[in-house]
């Protein structure tokens, strides 16, 4: 056991972040007016070529235009491998207001790449004299990245979130699919003639949790692409909620209310944990480091275990 702490992520919710192209603003305003706690307005991969520059005075505009209530509000530059990522950064940082709270960072390959644009956003936000320091989040979406995650999630201050992205994962991965997340029809186990399909993405996504969870940051699941499959994007969701991760993004409005429901505890877990919480008070009280909660054993571990519960549902009931 290490002597440090664990560092606490940043205490805000994450448990849908709702994406749409900078080039359709006709989305602009469904998506302020949705119960996403995270929006993030997209000049990556749902942007063509052709519409990068405008996609970006969209969104420019729009950061100042809409009310975007108390969400987090991020906008995804493009790579640091395309000639667009600079002056994504250098239009948002030196044009738009101080309600971006963050840039979303895409195919994040190892700590230096966050450390390239904490340098280029350090020097605008000095020079334009922005009181609000840009915060970030990275997309895990590469062989290098997973293979690099402790380090990307430890590269900055900035550091607020990291998501994994399956589609381009998969690809950087050679992986046979052409699937965005969820059960693969193809990774399967065989027994007595029955099939079971493991999760394909458990590792990288374990991977992505400890790395978080090592310096404090949130660790999120990505794109389910189907999203007319809701009980698989629920299924993935749950999953990625058991492994530790704090929300799942959503392509498509469909997807924000299962993601909501699915990353806020339930009323009987909530009410367990308080009882865990009491239980352990009453043994700690009577000298004892464990004791018998509903014929099972809990222990100091079990309190933070509770703890994790109590937490998530405080910042649910927070007034905003
Ligand atoms: C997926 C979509 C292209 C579908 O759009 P559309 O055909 O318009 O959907 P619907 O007709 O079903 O829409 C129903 C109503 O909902 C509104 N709508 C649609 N999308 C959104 C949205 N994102 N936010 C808010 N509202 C939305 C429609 O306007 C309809 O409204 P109404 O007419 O009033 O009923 C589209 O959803 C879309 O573009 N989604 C986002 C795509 C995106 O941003 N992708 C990037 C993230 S995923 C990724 O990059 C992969 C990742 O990097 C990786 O590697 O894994
Ligand atoms: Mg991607």
């Amino acid at each position: 056991m290490s002597f440090r702490t664990q560092p606490l992520p940043p205490a805000r919710l994450n448990r849908c972040q709702l994406f749409g192209p900078g080039s359709r603003t006709a989305l602009f305003e469904k998506m302020a007016k949705s119960a996403a706690d995270v929006i993030n307005l997209d000049l990556e991969d749902s942007v063509a070529p052709d519409d990068k520059a405008q996609a970006r005075a969209n969104i420019i505009a729009a950061i100042g235009d809409i009310d975007w209530g108390d969400k987090t509000l991020s906008v995804r530059i493009n790579g640091l491998d395309t000639p667009y990522w600079y002056r994504d950064v250098v239009d948002l940082l030196e044009q738009a207001g101080e309600r971006l709270d963050q840039i979303m960072i895409p195919k994040v390959g190892c700590a230096a790449d966050i450390y390239a644009v904490d340098a280029l956003a350090s020097a605008i936000e000095a020079a334009k004299g922005r009181d609000k320091r840009i915060g970030f989040e990275a997309i895990i979406e590469s062989a290098a990245g997973i293979c690099h995650v402790e380090e990307i999630a430890a590269a900055s201050p900035r550091m607020q979130a990291i998501s994994l992205g399956a589609a381009d994962f998969a690809a950087s991965m050679g992986m046979a699919t052409t699937g965005i997340g969820g059960t693969q029809e193809n990774y399967y186990m065989l027994r007595e003639g029955q099939r079971y399909w493991p999760d394909p993405w458990h590792w990288a996504q374990t991977a992505i949790v400890a790395a978080c969870r090592t310096h404090g940051v949130l660790p999120v699941d990505g794109p389910f692409g189907d999203f007319s499959d809701t009980d698989g994007y629920v299924a993935q969701a749950r999953r990625s909620a058991t492994l530790g991760m704090v929300g799942k993004w959503a392509i498509h409005p469909s997807q924000v209310a299962l993601a909501n429901e699915v990353f806020s505890p339930s009323h009987e877990a909530v009410t367990e944990a308080r009882e865990i919480l009491a239980a352990m008070d009453e043994a700690k009280r009577s000298g004892a480091g464990a004791t018998v909660y509903k014929g099972r054993l809990v222990d100091i571990a079990s309190i933070k275990q509770a703890e994790v519960i109590v937490r998530q549902a405080e910042l649910i009931s927070a007034p905003a």
